[in-house]
């Protein structure tokens, strides 16, 4: 049995996979493999671990009949069509919890940073304006008693909202696709509709999944309901908002500011705007960028294939309709 990695990958995932016996290749070159040469490589594999995002559709899984499994380097998955792959029969699996502090820490990160307006700030001085200590410019916002929304409260919005309760004694509400029992409880949590998130969140925080149902869904009309002192952060997808909306709602003022992981291309273009606004902080999707996160995330996709190529179950499976 082998298996592709359309990227290089911590070790220990590898080794896993290589003392249980299984012939591992890597694409270890600075350009990533086109689609077409990806579709054709995959054709001679048997399990393969996408660590880039890869677009795998109904034509790629059709044609990559070997395919035993599809092993991602991501919790979210919206890059696989997972329909097409449950038809033919194709375990996915995923990465999840493992890197949920991870990425929590960097949306609590563009919270303080969009707060205090640190990028801009910092920038300043590399551009060698910084003129002294001046009393009423560069004024930032707390953030201490304020009310935090979170959009889709599941394994990073929790860890988020713990954040910042922890920090900030901040209210926290929600809105999610079904109510978060273990939320309400240990965050006194507060369910409310998408309408009420826009119009009470202080802080609204985004980690729902990226579907046809999400897309776009932060746009002009959500971002005109929102409070003019509201901070946006973005770690899910750069997909979940308009990115034309945010940028004409930060200038006029309608929103206060904003925090971006995640971008809509990726990566984004050195001189897009939204990089030299004050009241914007962007970071290259490093969500889940640490040490311990991204062994946790190989160790997981080498147990998917592990698991795959025994027959069995994968640990962390995201289409578990392919066993009925
Ligand atoms: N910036 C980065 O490096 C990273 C980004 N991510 C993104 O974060 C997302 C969330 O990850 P997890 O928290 O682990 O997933 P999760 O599955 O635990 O949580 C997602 C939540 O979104 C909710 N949701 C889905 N559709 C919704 C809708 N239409 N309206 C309201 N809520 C909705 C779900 O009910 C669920 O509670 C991933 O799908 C991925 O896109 C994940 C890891 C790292
Ligand atoms: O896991 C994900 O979905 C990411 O975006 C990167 O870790």
């Amino acid at each position: 049995m082998n298996v592709f990695i359309t990227k290089p990958i911590p070790d220990v995932g590898i080794k896993l996979m290589e003392d249980a016996g299984y012939l591992v290749a890597i694409h270890n070159e600075t350009e990533p493999l086109p689609q077409d040469k990806l579709i054709e490589k995959c054709q001679q594999y048997d399990a393969l671990i996408s660590a880039g995002f890869n677009k795998i559709d109904a034509h790629f899984l059709q044609k990559c009949k070997h395919l035993k499994v599809v092993s991602l380097f991501s919790v979210g998955y919206d890059s696989v069509d997972i329909d097409a792959a449950t038809r033919l029969k194709i375990p996915v699996g995923n990465t999840p919890d493992v890197l949920s502090r991870a990425t929590a820490d960097v949306a609590f990160l563009l919270m303080l940073a969009v707060s205090r307006k640190a990028f801009f700030n910092y920038k300043k001085i590399l551009d060698g304006k910084w003129d002294g200590f001046e009393p009423v410019a560069n004024l930032g916002q707390e953030l201490y008693g304020k009310t935090l929304g979170v959009f889709g409260l599941g394994n990073i919005g929790f860890e988020m909202a713990k954040k910042c309760k922890a920090a900030f004694d901040m209210k926290i509400i929600y809105h999610n696709r079904k109510p978060n029992g273990h939320a309400e409880a240990a965050l006194d949590a507060k369910y409310v509709s998408f309408e009420e998130l826009l119009q009470q969140s202080d802080v609204l925080t985004l980690h729902a999944n990226f579907t046809e149902e999400t897309k776009g869904i932060f746009n002009k009309d959500a971002f005109s309901k929102m409070k003019r002192n509201a901070i946006f952060i973005n770690t899910g997808r750069g997909g979940l908002h308009n990115e034309v909306d945010l940028k004409e709602a930060l200038h006029a003022g309608i929103i206060w500011g904003a925090g971006l992981d995640v971008t809509n291309p990726e990566p984004m273009d050195k001189n897009n705007p939204l990089l030299f606004m004050p009241n914007v902080c962007v970071l290259p999707h490093i969500g889940s960028a640490t040490l311990e996160a991204r062994d946790g995330m190989a160790m997981l996709a080498a147990k998917n294939v592990i698991a795959a190529f025994k027959g069995e179950r994968l640990p962390t499976i995201v289409n578990p309709e392919v066993y009925d």
